[in-house]
This record gives C-alpha cells, structure tokens and sequence, in this order.
C-alpha cells in the first residue's frame, strides 16, 4: 500500500472512531494523542492510586468505551511521581462488609477481564512502584516499560494472602513457571533492572516522559498489522484463562470472601497495615 494511502486511510478511521469520554472520572485522567489516537489513561487517586471499587469501576468503564470506539491502543500510567499503583486498596478487604466486597471483587474481575483480554494493544507505563494488584493491572497490558528504581511484583505472600490463580496465569503469561514459582512464593518484589533481566518488563526508562515515549512508539509495530488479526491472535493466547474465570466468576468471589475474613488473614492485614503506618512515624 502506498504511504499516502496509508496515511488517508489512517487519517479517515481517526474520525470516525474518535473515542469520546466522560469527563465525570474522579480518579482518573484520559487523554488521547492527536498524533497517534493512542489514548493515555492516568491513574489519579492520591496518595498512592490504591484500587477500590470507585478507581476499579472507573477503569472499567473507561475499558468499556475504549472497546465501543475500536481504539487503536491505551497506555496505562500514574499521576504520582513514585507509585503506579499500591495494589489492592487493602482497606476493601480489612474488616470488610461482604456486600461491599463482593462488588469490588466483582469490579476487579471485570477490570482484569476487559484489561487482560482487550481487543486493542496495550502498554503500561510504569513510573513509579507497582506491588501486587499493580503488577497485575501492568502485566495485563502487552507491553512495559518501567522507570528505573522503583519495585513490581506479586508480593502477596508478605501480607499472609494468596494471589488469585488468575493472578498466577497472568504472571505465567509473562514470565517463566520457574521464575513465577519462585517469585510467588516468597512474595518477591523486583527493582526496575531486576524485572527487565526476568523478562516481567520489556524497557527501562529514565522517566515519566521517557516511559511514555517508548509505550507510544510500541504501537508502531501494530501500523501494518490488520486489528482484526491481532486480536484473534491476542484471544487465541488469553482467551482459555479469561473463559476460566468467567465460568469460576461467583465461585471466585464466594472463596476470596470466606478467606479474606478468616480472623488469622485479618490479624495479617493488620499487622501489615501497622508496618506501613510505622514506617511513616519512624522516618519522621
Ligand atoms: C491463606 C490465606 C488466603 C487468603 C486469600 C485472600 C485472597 C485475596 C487476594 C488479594 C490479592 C491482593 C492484592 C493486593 O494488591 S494487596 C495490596 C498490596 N500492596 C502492597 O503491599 C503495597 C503497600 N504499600 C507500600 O508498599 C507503599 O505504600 C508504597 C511503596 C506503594 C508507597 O510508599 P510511600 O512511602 O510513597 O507511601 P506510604 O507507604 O507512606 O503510603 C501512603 C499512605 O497510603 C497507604 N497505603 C499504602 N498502600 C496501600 C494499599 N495498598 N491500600 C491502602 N492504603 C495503602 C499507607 O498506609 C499510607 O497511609 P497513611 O497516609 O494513612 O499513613
């Protein structure tokens, strides 16, 4: 196909599919970028972007309208200069009421469904740390680039939990058995050249702006490519792990519940939560 052609037929799909978002996100940014349409979607929940079940619910939303407007790929990134996200909003599962908690498993489930298994190319921009629920949300992307110094991982070990075995299938999908079994079990986090050596992240970046502009020129390598074939291709990959959740959905969040209440689990999230306190009192 001719350059120009090409650049036409770019140009003509950018109208007609321009992605319109609400304006209504409380803890989230999302831009789009007028050179590539690539839309940057920007985690905002101070102090350090916990996922509750507002941020959980805003993300799939915005999943959903990035799908209905056939967006040509999204960056996920932070607004903090030091956390991409602490993970799970462990005051949802401290002491939790179990109608609240069933809606925010069922938020996070739907998040890593529409994240994990979306038509469009994804990539994570990761400037700053991203423990747990936040290597997660970065491993479903298809692409990382991290800043250098910060820490990812699956530590849900250190807190006394368990990561979900979709959690585990995620990280499968990104490392190897071995170096996932050895991670998961002794909850470990990775520094930023660490996770590249694993292969948990694809590019070390020198910052914020840095990072975005490697995860923008990853979608370079989707031009000639038809959308259509990716995503049967992305769905012939991850499709089987997100039809095992979806037939395990209420199952899922029945077990999550009965464990998460368990009065040894809580006494470790306390305690956990008594560390993070501290840590702040004692460097002050
Ligand atoms: C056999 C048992 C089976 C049990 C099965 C149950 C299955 C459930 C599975 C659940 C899977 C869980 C996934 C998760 O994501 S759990 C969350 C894990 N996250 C972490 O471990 C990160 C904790 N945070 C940190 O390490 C640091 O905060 C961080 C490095 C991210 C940033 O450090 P910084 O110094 O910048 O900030 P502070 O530590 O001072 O934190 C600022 C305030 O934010 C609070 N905070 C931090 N993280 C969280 C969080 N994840 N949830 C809620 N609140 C958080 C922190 O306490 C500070 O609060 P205050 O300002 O009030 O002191």
């Amino acid at each position: 196909m001719m350059a120009s052609t090409r650049s036409l037929l770019r140009t003509k799909s950018l109208i007609s599919n321009l992605p319109r978002f609400s304006s209504n996100y409380k803890c989230l940014d999302v831009s789009v970028n007028n050179d590539n349409n690539i839309t940057t979607v920007t985690l905002k929940r101070p102090p350090v972007n916990s996922l509750n079940l507002d941020l959980l619910s805003e993300i799939s939303d915005v999943l959903t309208d990035l799908k209905k407007s056939k967006s040509p790929g999204m960056i996920l990134t932070s607004s903090s200069d030091k956390v991409f996200t602490a993970g799970l909003d462990i005051m949802e599962m401290h002491k939790p009421d179990p109608e609240r908690f069933k809606q925010f498993w069922y938020a996070l489930q739907d998040v890593w469904m529409k994240l994990y298994g979306s038509p469009f190319p994804t990539a994570a921009a990761i400037n700053g740390h991203a423990p747990a629920g936040g290597c997660l949300l970065a491993m479903c992307c298809e692409y990382r680039v991290m800043v250098q110094n910060f820490n990812i991982g699956l530590n849900e070990t250190q807190l006394g939990i368990v990561a979900p075995i979709w959690f585990i299938k995620t990280m499968l999908n990104t490392i190897s058995i071995r170096d996932t079994e050895l991670a998961l079990t002794t909850g470990r986090l990775f520094k930023t050249d660490e996770a590249l050596a694993v292969g948990l992240i694809d590019e070390m970046a020198t910052d914020k702006a840095d990072a975005l502009k490697k995860a923008n020129a990853f979608f370079e390598r989707f031009e000639m490519i038809p959308p259509i074939a990716r995503a049967y291709t992305k769905d012939s990959l991850r499709g089987s792990d997100i039809e095992d959740l979806k037939k395990n959905r209420e199952k899922d969040i029945q077990t999550t519940l009965s464990l998460i209440t368990q009065p040894k689990v809580q006494q470790g999230l306390e305690f956990y939560l008594a560390l993070l306190k501290n840590k702040k009192e004692s460097a002050a």
